[in-house]
């Protein structure tokens, strides 16, 4: 990438949300299709949601305007009758970041289980928090368990998913996935998209992350529950008219993006191993385009680190520093002195934050 090929978010390393069209997206428009999605007559709509129903090996997809639409809607469809609960890692983006999501549109309570492993969610961390369905009136019973894959960046094994599917499916609760990265997880570990999401009742599949599509992400499942969710996807006014000019960027963006999700993760693997060569711990490991530093161990003062990443022309916030194919080398330089210089402060100037520790921690975000 040239100086002159830089993309405007090449230094920016608080999301993958922040990736911006590529000029073949942009191209991609003026051939799009543009009937009205909402009555299913918009061809470009269809062919992306049949494409990447085909990617995950289900039935049928549907276009969301946001992952959170695709997991919230997803997640209503499979809830029946209150009370009922989902059970899903503490980290969750369906539990942690969907403005309580669940608690409105699906009138759920939630179990959100820190991960025994201090990874991802085994059976055993199911099996100990989940609510049978078992008459006693005290209770909201288990109904769904949501996973994320990737979470926090987090590669979740597929025999660990296998497990918790087969105990699902024994135990009638349904099984969702936050998969708005797991393109991301193929990616690194060669297994096919589909061949995830053949333990799942449904998928959510972001194509406005490391694919770098403008808008959208898909939910997949059996036909029947797809039709359910795209009635719950109007109700909350994600009935979208001429969406074809969306889909067909993002389906470019699948064609020519997925192949390059492994080079951000290079890059976050090269910064993990910096940050840890100079004294800096992590969260977890960095199995792809995510580096969490501890911030329990690792006590810098994110306004301090604001500062310093301005004076050095990258974008952060908090303890995440998220990678992607438009990310600039020249930028992970700047991060590397970055976060050096905040790091060295806090050696004196220790920061200890009060509350909960979020991801969010500019006042902007
Ligand atoms: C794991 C995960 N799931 C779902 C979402 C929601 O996606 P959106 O921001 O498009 O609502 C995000 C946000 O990037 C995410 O990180
Ligand atoms: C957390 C936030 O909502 C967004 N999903 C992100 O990963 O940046």
């Amino acid at each position: 990438m040239t100086q002159d090929q830089f993309y405007p978010c090449h230094n920016e390393f608080r999301s993958d949300t922040f990736t911006v069209p590529t000029r073949s997206m942009i191209e991609a428009v003026t051939m799009a299709t543009v009937g009205d999605s909402v009555y299913k007559e918009d061809q470009d709509t269809l062919d992306l949601e049949e494409k990447v129903a085909k990617i995950a090996g289900k039935e049928a997809g549907l276009f969301c305007v946001s992952g959170t639409m695709s997991n919230q809607i997803g997640l209503r469809a499979h809830l029946m009758q209150p009370p009922h609960r989902i059970l899903c890692d503490f980290r969750g983006h369906v539990y942690a970041h969907e403005a309580g999501g669940l608690a409105t549109l699906s009138q759920a309570m939630v179990t959100p289980v820190i991960p025994s492993n201090g990874l991802y969610l085994t059976l055993e961390d199911v099996v100990d928090n989940y609510i049978p369905d078992d008459g006693d009136i005290h209770m909201a019973p288990t109904k769904v368990v949501s996973l994320e894959n990737t979470v926090h960046g987090i590669i979740m094994p597929l025999e660990e998913i296998a497990r918790i599917s087969e105990w699902c499916k024994e135990n009638d609760v349904k099984l969702h996935l936050d998969g708005a990265r797991l393109w991301n997880a193929s990616a690194e570990t060669g297994i096919p998209i589909s061949e995830y999401c053949q333990y799942f009742d449904s998928v959510s599949l972001c194509l406005s992350k490391s694919l770098g599509a403008p808008i959208g992400s898909i939910l997949v499942g059996p036909r029947k529950f797809v039709e359910k969710a795209n009635h719950f996807k109007k109700q909350n006014g994600g009935g979208i008219r001429q969406a074809g000019m969306l889909a067909r960027m993002a389906s470019v963006a699948i064609d020519e993006n997925f192949g390059k999700l492994k080079g951000a993760s290079a890059l976050a693997s090269d910064f993990a191993k910096f940050c840890q060569e100079h004294g800096m711990a992590l969260e977890g490991p960095a199995d792809t385009n995510f580096v969490f530093l501890d911030p329990k161990k690792v006590k810098i003062d994110p306004e301090v680190l604001q500062t310093i990443a301005a004076r050095n022309d990258v974008k952060v916030m908090g303890n995440r520093f998220a990678f992607h194919f438009q990310t600039s080398k020249m930028a992970v330089e700047n991060l590397k002195k970055t976060i050096l210089e905040a790091f060295e402060h806090s050696l004196e100037h220790p920061y200890v934050s009060s509350g909960a520790i979020r991801l969010y921690h500019t006042k902007k975000a």
